[in-house]
């Protein structure tokens, strides 16, 4: 299969304006007063937009997560050593982290795959092997990874998601020094300060958090002069970020919703929207993380957060929990009576 990112861009369908208005006019003739669901209303609405259905389901949501390593970790970006990548990533297999149980609560299949984990990981894992590269090199001294290298984990992204049969795509990451990677690369796709987009991540002190600001300046300091979405990617990384960003094209291509998490999975939301405009419709936010950066780009693609629950974990956790009020709008809308149907008066 050849790989074209123009080509991805190119074949993103539309928002289905028709599907839409059918949805917001059943919406309206539902027993219930308009607009009393309030943001589960304007959910199914855009649902309906982003699958081209009137009637919208989500049966078989897919949790997508994908590890890699970051060569910045090495300058004490975050509260933990970069092992806990690989460490967490056997946690996975084995079924014992956060994404397991509430993968498992919600009834979505799990997939996690290692783009770009640092150590060799045993291949009797049940994970996808899809390593990319030893980890990202540190971009504060050069590229993080070559163009090919950029390319080749959006493309494994796309690639698992085809495989799935997901009909909503929820996208995750591990992977250690990521928050510091993660604001690099939304500084330099959206020109906002890295200052303001900086947090605490895995929970750094003070230092932690100059260290974070000191590495990214020095980082965007030797960034080529461009726009190109994957240039930039290719000097930042990470590789898990390109890979989500490959799930989010690919199934805006097939009209799947992409249920974005916290600040990392939505930094690789706002790269498939620089790759491809048209990607950006297919964005749904799930929860708003604290970290900072956060809020900036969630309003940077006009996206409103369903939760605000504190959660700073990533891995799709908050995603997670928003899998069921999804299907609980959809379910709203497709099966709730009419006021015809039910002989309820309709208001005046
Ligand atoms: C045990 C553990 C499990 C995690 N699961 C997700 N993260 C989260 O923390 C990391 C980002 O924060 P920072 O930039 O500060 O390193 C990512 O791996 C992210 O997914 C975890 C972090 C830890 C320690
Ligand atoms: O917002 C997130 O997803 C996040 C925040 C801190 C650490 N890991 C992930």
């Amino acid at each position: 299969m050849t790989f074209l990112l123009s080509d991805i861009a190119a074949s993103i369908p539309a928002f289905d304006v028709h599907a839409a208005r059918q949805a917001r006019e059943r919406q309206d003739r539902l027993t219930k007063p308009q607009g009393s669901l309030g943001q589960l209303e304007a959910l199914s609405i855009q649902l309906a937009g982003i699958t081209g259905n009137p009637l919208p389901r989500t049966d078989r949501p897919g949790i997508f997560v994908f590890a890699a390593d970051h060569g910045v970790a090495a300058r004490g970006v975050s509260a933990y050593p970069a092992e806990v990548t690989a460490q967490m990533v056997l946690n996975y297999a084995r079924g014992g982290a956060v994404i397991n149980v509430l993968a498992k609560q919600i009834g979505a299949e799990l997939t996690v795959a290692d783009v770009g984990v640092s150590s060799a990981l045993p291949d009797d894992l049940i994970i996808h092997h899809r390593k990319v590269r030893l980890g990202t090199a540190d971009w504060t001294e050069g590229p993080a990874m070559t163009r090919e290298e950029a390319l080749r984990a959006i493309q494994i992204g796309a690639e698992i998601f085809e495989a799935s049969g997901a009909d909503l795509a929820v996208i995750g990451e591990m992977g250690i020094g990521n928050t510091t990677t993660a604001a690099a690369l939304s500084a330099a796709l959206t020109g906002l300060a890295p200052a303001e987009l900086i947090g605490r991540g895995t929970g750094v002190d003070d230092a932690g958090l100059a260290r974070k600001l000191a590495a990214i300046e020095t980082g965007l300091a030797r960034l080529p002069k461009t726009s190109d979405p994957l240039e930039i990617l290719s000097a930042i990384g990470g590789l898990e970020i390109a890979a989500m960003a490959g799930v989010a094209l690919a199934a805006a291509r097939r009209r799947v919703p992409v249920l974005l998490d916290g600040f990392i999975s939505t930094t690789a939301g706002l790269l498939a929207a620089a790759i491809a405009p048209a990607a950006r419709e297919y964005l749904l936010a799930s929860h708003r993380s604290p970290e900072p950066g956060h809020t900036l780009l969630l309003r940077r693609l006009e996206l409103t957060p369903l939760l605000d629950l504190g959660m700073r974990l990533g891995e799709g956790s908050g995603a997670a929990l928003a899998v069921p009020l999804i299907q609980s709008a959809l379910a709203v809308l497709r099966d709730v009576a009419t006021f015809e149907q039910a002989g309820v008066s309709d208001r005046e």
